[in-house]
């Protein structure tokens, strides 16, 4: 688990992350999302104890990573791919981080198979594609068995085979009851990765919450009906306490702040016959947009 309490981060008079506070639980695929600039970087090197907290705290199964006495056991990360000796090939290059944590070097072999790496082992690191670049930064981050992942971006530059494989390794590393937080800007692979998510923008807190649950606060989750008489309907349901109503083509109803089965209800105590009712989620992407609609830091003005 992480553990983030009150955290903080200033450089100079710009606030990067503001009073964060949550638990990042284990077992669960935890996706950290926010706009350009949010803090999301910021905020996993401060987990990482590579930048210092202004004030507040991070935790690493309960403790600060300084305090860890064999870190990539405990926590791997992947923050940024290019962090690695060009020169070096991937063998030597997973070969030093081992030996510095004491992690035999059968681990390197074994890490560098999961990742899909093996043929290339004894290549120069500095001539790998961006998406060989990310599996290697994967490799490292598995390297010491940890309880704790951090990934920022996984999926940068891969190959549609790739990110397959990456949620794949997501899912299975929580389902081995591990922590897995991981950063993107790929709404539609986060729907289908994340089991939670924290949402984040100009350093603060948006959201915290299950996906189901952040979907289902879009205002955008809406239900459409078919009816031959709209202008009934429409009426019976423009009473709902919350409800917005739209017409749509002749004779179509979109509804939103009514759940679908309600909607049923009224065209059924009305009397009304429906030629279509369909619920209409929200996509992740539109909840998202609505969350952070006034946080974006570098939009677009539209002038
Ligand atoms: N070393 C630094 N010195 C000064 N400002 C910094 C430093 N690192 C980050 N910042 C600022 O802190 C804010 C948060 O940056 P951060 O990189 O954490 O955001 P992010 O959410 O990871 O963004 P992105 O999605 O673009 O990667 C930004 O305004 C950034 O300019």
């Amino acid at each position: 688990m992480i553990t983030m309490r009150g955290l903080t981060k200033r450089f100079g008079d710009r606030v990067a992350v503001q009073d964060l506070t949550l638990d990042v639980a284990a077992g669960k695929v935890t996706g950290f999302l926010g706009p350009n600039g949010a803090g999301k970087s910021t905020t996993m090197r401060m987990v990482l104890g590579l930048d210092r907290p202004t004030a507040g705290e991070a935790l690493v199964g309960g403790r600060p990573y300084a305090a860890l006495r064999r870190p990539l056991r405990e926590v791997g990360a992947l923050l940024d791919a290019k962090a690695v000796h060009p020169g070096r090939s991937a063998r030597a290059h997973l070969l030093a981080m081992a030996r510095s944590n004491a992690i035999p070097a059968r681990r390197v072999d074994e890490v560098l198979e999961m990742v899909g790496l093996t043929a290339v082992a004894g290549k120069r690191a500095g001539s790998f594609s961006l998406g060989m670049g990310q599996r290697l930064g994967i490799a490292g981050a598995l390297l010491g068995d940890p309880r704790v992942l951090m990934f920022d971006e996984p999926v940068n530059g891969l190959d549609p085979d790739g990110v397959l494989w990456v949620r794949r390794l997501m899912r299975s590393l929580a389902a081995e009851g591990r922590t897995v937080f991981v950063s993107s800007h790929l709404m539609s692979e986060m729907q289908q990765t994340a089991d939670r998510l924290v949402v984040i923008g100009r350093g603060r807190l948006l959201a915290d919450a299950p996906v189901a649950d952040v979907i289902a606060g879009s205002s955008r989750n809406a239900v459409r009906v078919r009816t031959p008489r709209p202008d009934v309907l429409a009426a019976r349901l423009a009473a709902e306490p919350g409800a917005e109503v739209t017409r749509s083509g002749a004779d179509g109803l979109v509804v939103t702040g009514v759940p679908v089965e309600r909607v049923g209800l009224i065209g059924h105590e009305a009397g009304v016959p429906l030629y279509e009712l369909s619920a209409q989620e929200a996509s992740l992407e539109e909840a998202y947009m609505e969350l952070t609609g006034t946080s974006v830091e570098y939009g677009v003005t539209g002038r």
